[in-house]
């Protein structure tokens, strides 16, 4: 078995600074014998030089197309369009399994190059529990946002921040408010309750148990509702064009984290493009007024915290990289993805 070499890629979304591992846990991988490569990345939140001092090798950005064919290459987001084929292992948010736009394309590359796809949201232990995941920092934003707007306290352009800044924000806005947040149990959920917390709001929260029979009435009785659900088969709509015409509705601010726009699974089917860090509120109703805050890459606003906390809850995972266990898992994932596409995948060579 060849030592583990880990190639962190430069991202190429232009926005996206956060990393998947942190200076101080490439020094702790490193320490247990993982060999890391980091390359250069202009907006990365922590700097090349960081990495260097943890004993990490550093590389041009983009130059893992050229690594050794054993090293696993690591990233957040999507791959540049080049090269064609590609013959590493890469781990990263694939966005690749649910018909999403260039899915096909992804994993047609993956099966010409021999490489594989471990991705992320796939990483999961044998209960099908998300190892590492955005979600705390998503639902911490997604309410953070939606009650400064909704105080008239929203600077735009968004940009990204740090937890304390955001925080003494939250908490020189003032102003009564019913808040509602959906989906409470879950790490978004969790989040927006601790951003209304420090906002002073106490909100109402449900779960499974309280939309089962979904009282539409009381849901529209509050003033500022985030939505963090994640449901993996259809449920009945939330909220409806119809209800946001209801002309008793108190409701004024939605922040839909999920964002599962287009989707069969969507649960607020009220808006059919999200929202974005230049732009972020839509008005959806002017009388009474309803605005709305959907977008897609919440964490990379705080990208430090965001990084800290996915880099150590990945951490044991990479330090125990191996083809069994949740790693296994993503393997056998994306090989089902692409049988079912009827794309043919040639197997890795055992290390
Ligand atoms: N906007 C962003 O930038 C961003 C970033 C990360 C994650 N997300 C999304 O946020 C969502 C939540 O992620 P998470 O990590 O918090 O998931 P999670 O699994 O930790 O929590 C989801 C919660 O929703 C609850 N739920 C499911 N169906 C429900 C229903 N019908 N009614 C009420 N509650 C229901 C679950 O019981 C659970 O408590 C996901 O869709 C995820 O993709 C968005």
């Amino acid at each position: 078995m060849t030592e583990l070499h880990l190639w962190l890629r430069h991202e190429t979304r232009t926005t996206e600074r956060r990393t998947p591992i942190v200076p101080s846990d490439a020094r702790r991988l490193i320490e247990s014998g993982v060999s890391i490569t980091v390359e250069d990345s202009p907006q990365r939140i922590f700097s090349l030089e960081e990495y260097e001092e943890a004993g990490c090798r550093v590389a041009e950005a983009g130059s893992w197309v050229s690594a050794p064919q054993h090293a696993v290459i690591v990233g957040l987001k999507e791959l540049p369009d080049e090269p064609a084929e590609l013959t590493h292992r890469h781990i990263f948010f694939g966005h690749a399994y649910k018909g999403q736009p260039g899915a096909e394309e992804l994993l047609r590359r993956f099966a010409a190059g021999g490489g594989a796809l471990l991705d992320l949201e796939y990483l999961v232990d044998d209960q099908g529990r998300r190892l590492a995941a955005f979600g705390f920092w998503a639902g911490y934003l997604g309410a953070a946002l939606a009650v400064l707007h909704h105080r008239g306290a929203l600077t735009t352009p968004l940009v990204p921040t740090t937890k304390e800044a955001m925080e003494a924000e939250l908490r020189a806005s003032q102003g009564d408010l019913s808040a509602l947040v959906i989906g409470a149990l879950g790490r978004s959920g969790r989040g927006a309750r601790v951003a209304l917390g420090e906002a002073g709001v106490e909100p109402t929260c449900w779960d499974l148990a309280e939309t089962r029979a979904l009282d539409r009435p009381a849901l529209l009785a509050h003033e500022l509702m985030v939505n963090t659900v994640l449901t993996t088969s259809p449920v009945p709509p939330f909220l409806t064009d119809k209800d946001l015409d209801e002309p008793d509705r108190r409701l004024r601010t939605i922040s839909d984290v999920t964002v599962d726009v287009g989707s069969p699974m969507n649960v607020l089917p009220i808006y059919d493009t999200t929202t974005e860090w230049d732009h972020p509120v839509r008005r959806l109703r002017e009388h009474p007024p309803l605005d709305l805050i959907a977008i897609d890459n919440l964490p990379s606003l705080l990208p430090r915290e965001a990084s800290t906390d996915f880099s150590a809850a990945l951490l044991p995972q990479l330090s125990a990289f191996e083809t069994s266990g949740p790693w296994g898992r993503c393997l056998d994932r994306f090989h089902q993805a692409c049988r079912e596409l009827g794309i043919t995948v040639r197997e890795l060579p055992d290390d």
